[in-house]
């Protein structure tokens, strides 16, 4: 469970979240929609120890990421890019990262074929496409089989197959029961994809609840949150 309470963050005399919360629950694939510039990122950094929060909290199981006993096998996370070395292979990444972690290497070879990057293993991975670099960071955030999947904008930079691939790989995970929250600017291919959906504009939540809920009286999610975030009332 990932746990956001009156998350506040400024920076200088910017308010970027103007004391947020929500829920993501295990089970259940939450997506946390807002336009560029809403504050999403600033959220999940702040919700995985790379920024502090000006005041509230934002805690994974209970605690902050930074009080986490063992935070690969709690948390998996795919921020900006894959953060492999370029002229090292996905596989080679994929040990440093599991060797430096204490996990089994025999994980490196799962992950690879779980997010179908099997046959590029051997290759360096600055020859990656912007997808496959995508998959990577995703095979690297589940080589500890983490209960908790952070994602920011996952499906920028796939291709038609590749959506299709991260949208029943994610309604797996969460069907075995784990929480997946994940972040996007781009309304229409979340409708298929989530349970429960948050929406921030501005750093404010201006909508929560089920897909149903939240969807409400529009015809799509998508006229939703033009309506939420435009103030543009659209069809109802
Ligand atoms: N390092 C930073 N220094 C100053 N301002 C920042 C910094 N990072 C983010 N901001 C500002 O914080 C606000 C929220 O940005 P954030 O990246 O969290 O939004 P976002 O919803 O993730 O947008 P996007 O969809 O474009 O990634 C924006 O106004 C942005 O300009």
């Amino acid at each position: 469970m990932l746990t956001i309470e009156n998350l506040v963050k400024r920076r200088g005399s910017q308010e970027i979240l103007a004391g947020i919360s929500f829920r993501a629950r295990p089970g259940r694939v939450t997506g946390f929609l807002g336009p560029n510039g809403a504050g999403k990122s600033s959220t999940l950094r702040v919700l995985l120890g790379l920024d502090r929060a000006t005041s509230g909290t934002a805690l994974i199981d209970g605690v902050p990421f930074a009080r986490l006993r063992d935070p690969l096998t709690t948390v998996g996370a795919v921020l900006d890019g894959s953060g492999a070395h370029r002229a090292r292979t996905g596989r080679a990444h994929l040990r440093w990262v599991a060797r430096s972690a204490g996990l089994p290497r025999a994980r490196v070879g799962e992950v690879l074929e779980t997010v179908g990057l099997t046959h590029a293993a051997s290759k360096r991975t600055g020859g990656y496409s912007l997808g496959m670099g995508r998959r990577l960071a995703l095979a690297t955030a589940l080589l500890g089989d983490p209960r908790i999947l952070v994602l920011d904008e996952p499906v920028n930079g796939l291709d038609p197959e590749g959506i299709r691939w991260i949208r029943t790989f994610l309604r797996e995970r969460a069907a075995s029961g784990r929480t997946v929250l994940l972040s996007s600017h781009l309304m229409g291919e979340l409708a298929e994809t989530v349970d429960d959906v948050v929406v921030i504009d501005k750093g404010v939540i201006v909508a929560d609840g089920t897909l149903a809920e939240v969807t409400g009286a529009y015809r799509t999610l998508e006229d939703a949150f033009f309506a939420l975030t435009t103030g543009d009332g659209g069809p109802r």
